[in-house]
């Protein structure tokens, strides 16, 4: 599954034509496919009027309507304005033959599926069709909008200025780019994707599921050590924040690092019983045990830490041959000049990104331009619908979810890919894994009756639930 924005659709469509594909073809398996998710959605419902503009969007409505009328529904049309294009005057025609009628009473309706605009919508909405939108939403019946509701951008997930509010969205092909943002859920309902057959597309992001998560997971080896199991060097936390390490530190121990160590300002500082402390002066001074120092795989720098040490830990940074992971306060306004050849992960979320990374467009188009700009960092764009990637390849994890949001769950999340970077997956991989668990537990803890209300809870479901490989194997909701 996909995610692209409509001059990508567009692009797509164009290259199936080329080659002979053709609209009405395309129009007929969306009726196919679309009448099979329609009659799981609503199993009971009998009447069913089909509201249409004049283009291809109609035809994917009229096209549903004659499968669902084949099926024995109730169905009849709606299209004040006539129909326009050609495969929409067949998709009419077609719905004739069967005997479905025109009426213009709405009120009757079980269900409405809506066809007035897809993706030729531009512009603010006709005063006709906003009237028409509103009309229908008054309505208060379920609506299933074919590809996208009518009046929603399908870019930006804005009304324009308002939007049929939709119970479902047929999304034919791909997601489209809109839904990714806030804005777009009270329109859009639950957005069901019809595969109509596209080959995978040259742009756009890519949904990351369960099954693409299971395929990435390297196998146990019984013969390796300690190192080799993973060996992280951690250092966050400060007097100020002092559980930021400690959440890091336990994060990258359930998930199953053979060796942690810890950077820390005093030994007093409370660290799980498996980590081994280093003193900061020492680190700082170069003065640390090279038999140590040999052990670290991979470097974890930056939660809670606030801003102390900046000029070591650039230094550091750009001398280190290890994989990193900088988060929160390493994540320094310069620091990506820096780091822009190395094999690194950072994990902004939204405002550490726009310190680290100026650009005026919306979040997914600044993601690009970074990823574009600097192909060799792995970026995690932290927030609902994480936003992963490097160079050319790019990934949303498709989850919304609040109980994540919790103070210090980042820092558990840093620790995770940390983790997973220290035992030897790349860049890419360990942040797609990490993010992907790291999101989904929350649902699985509700599936089994129990809840994550702190970011503690994260780290401990992580172990309860059989570790990372158990919680991905066993999920089946994403
Ligand atoms: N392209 C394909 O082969 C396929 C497309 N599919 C479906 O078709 C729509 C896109 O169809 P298109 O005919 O290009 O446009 P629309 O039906 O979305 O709308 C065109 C229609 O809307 C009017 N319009 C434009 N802007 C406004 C406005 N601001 N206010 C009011 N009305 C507006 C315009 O005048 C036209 O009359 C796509 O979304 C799919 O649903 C199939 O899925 C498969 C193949
Ligand atoms: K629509």
């Amino acid at each position: 599954m996909f995610v692209l924005s409509s001059s990508d659709i567009r692009f797509e469509e164009e290259k199936l034509f080329s080659m002979g594909q053709t609209p009405l073809a395309l129009m007929s398996i969306v009726g196919a496919m679309s009448a099979l998710k329609f009659i799981e959605d609503f199993k009971n419902v009998c009447k069913v009027v089909a509201v249409c503009g004049k283009g291809n969007n109609a035809g994917d409505a009229l096209a549903l309507l004659y499968n669902l009328k084949l099926k024995g529904y109730d169905c009849s049309i709606y299209q004040p304005w006539g129909a326009a294009t050609e495969e929409c005057r067949v998709q009419r025609e077609l719905c004739r033959s069967l005997g479905i009628e025109e009426t213009s009473d709405l009120k009757s309706a079980d269900v409405i599926v809506e066809g007035l605009l897809g993706v030729g919508f531009y512009g603010n909405l006709r005063e006709e069709t906003l009237k028409l939108i509103r009309e229908i939403n008054n309505l208060n019946k379920p609506i299933v909008s074919m590809d996208i509701p009518a009046g929603l951008n399908s870019d930006t997930g804005e009304p324009q200025p308002d939007a049929i509010r939709a119970a479902y969205t047929y999304s034919i092909g791909f997601l489209k780019r809109g839904y990714l943002f806030r804005q777009s859920y009270e329109y859009t309902g639950k957005v069901i994707v019809i595969d109509i057959g596209f080959p995978p597309p040259e742009n756009g992001l890519k949904i990351f599921t369960s099954s693409d998560a299971k395929t990435l997971i390297k196998k146990k080896d019984d013969f390796s050590h300690k190192v080799e199991k993973g060996s992280l060097l951690v250092w966050a936390g400060s007097k100020q924040y002092p559980g930021a390490l400690r959440l890091c530190l336990e994060g990258a121990l359930n998930m199953g690092v053979g060796m942690s160590f810890s950077i820390v300002e005093d030994e007093f500082s409370i660290l799980p019983p498996e980590t081994i402390p280093i003193a900061e002066r020492d680190f700082i001074s170069n003065e640390i045990d090279e038999k140590i120092s040999k052990k670290f795989r991979a470097v974890l720098i930056g939660p809670g830490l606030t801003n102390k040490r900046e000029t070591f830990i650039k230094e550091f940074v750009s001398k280190t041959s290890l994989p990193l992971i900088l988060d929160a306060d390493a994540l320094f306004p310069d620091i990506v000049d820096l780091i822009k050849d190395k094999e690194v992960v950072i994990t902004p979320h939204e405002g550490e990104f726009r310190r680290i990374y100026k650009n005026d467009s919306d979040r997914v188009e600044r993601f690009e331009a970074f990823l574009e700009q600097f192909p060799n960092i792995t970026l995690v764009l932290k927030g609902p619908n994480t936003l992963v990637g490097k160079g050319s390849q790019k990934y949303v994890v498709p989850i919304a979810d609040c109980d994540l949001a919790v103070a210090g769950s980042g820092d558990v999340l840093s620790g995770m890919i940390g983790a997973l970077l220290s035992t030897g997956y790349d860049t890419l991989t360990a942040s797609l894994l990490a993010v992907f668990v790291h999101a989904i537990i929350p649902e699985i803890a509700r599936q089994k009756n129990m809840r994550v209300t702190r970011s503690s809870d994260l780290i401990k479901l992580l172990k309860a639930l059989g570790g990372f490989e158990n919680i991905i194997e066993s999920c089946d909701f994403i």
